[in-house]
């Protein structure tokens, strides 16, 4: 398995493939859970990427954010070099406060200033000098967003970030992602269970089935009238397998 990292200084004009995934096969203890995953994001694009539970979306994030050392085969992955992930929790390091979280791994005058001004977006500016503990754990995930954020990535791999949150926050950190993700035009993964925040939140829904893309659509129709959005739903669901009665009923 080739990863091969696109040069930094490269800046791409919007809209050029950001990420490609050729062919990816992952096999855990002779079982082959993916069978030759084929993906592109464009630079600027938002993918939501659904599934069952167990068909594989974690194995792709991990793939493409080359935290695997395990993928195998003839396959490829292009990258940008500038990516962040963010993970179900916050994974801050305990004994470093808010703000030397956010510069961890930066140097030089520019990465305090940065990170203030990461800190002020996620409303976090006065609790740069606590340590993380202090901190809910919707704070937690907006200082995982801002250590994001001063990275300026061209890539933002997320793994169900929003999901051990309560709903109010998690709809709070769904607009300061979309707001991130309009500035700045990084392509986005962001793997989900939930189908409406997929639809909220993504240009395209991609559904791996079996280990292999089984739909893969432009959904930001969905957006643009509550009926599309339902209509988007059941079909989604539907590629998932469930069938959604709420909508059928009324
Ligand atoms: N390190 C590992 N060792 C063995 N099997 C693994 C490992 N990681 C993942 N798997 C298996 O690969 C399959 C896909 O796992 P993965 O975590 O990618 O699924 P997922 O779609 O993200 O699931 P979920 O929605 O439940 O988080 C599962 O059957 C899982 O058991």
């Amino acid at each position: 398995m080739a990863v091969v990292a696109r040069m930094a200084g490269s800046a791409a004009p919007k809209r050029e493939v950001a990420v490609r995934v050729e062919r990816l096969v992952r096999r855990f203890h002779g079982n082959e859970v993916l069978h030759g995953v084929d993906l592109q994001i464009r630079q600027g694009e938002f993918v939501a990427l659904l599934g069952k539970s167990g068909s594989g979306k974690s194995t792709i994030l991990r793939a493409i954010a080359g935290l695997d050392e395990g993928v195998e085969g003839s396959g490829r992955i292009t990258v940008p070099d500038r990516r962040s992930v963010l993970f179900q929790d916050s994974r801050l390091l305990p004994w470093k406060s808010v703000i030397d979280n956010v510069t961890l791994g930066l140097e030089g005058p520019q990465a305090r200033a940065e990170a203030l001004k990461a800190l002020d977006e996620v409303e976090l500016q006065h609790r740069t000098d606590v340590w993380p503990k202090t901190l809910s754990g919707g704070e937690q995930q907006r200082v995982a967003l801002a250590r994001s954020l001063v990275r300026n990535p061209d890539l933002i791999l997320a793994d169900e970030p929003f999901s051990a949150l309560d709903a109010l926050t998690r709809i709070r950190m769904q607009r300061l992602l979309l707001d991130l993700v309009k500035r700045r035009q990084p392509a986005v993964l962001f793997v989900t269970h939930d189908v409406e925040e997929a639809l909220r939140l993504a240009d395209r829904v991609v559904i791996i089935t079996d280990g292999v893309v089984s739909y893969d659509e432009q959904v930001g129709d969905a957006r643009l009238s509550p009926v599309r959005f339902d209509e988007r739903r059941t079909e989604i669901l539907g590629h998932l397998g469930v069938t959604d009665h709420y909508n059928h009923h009324h």
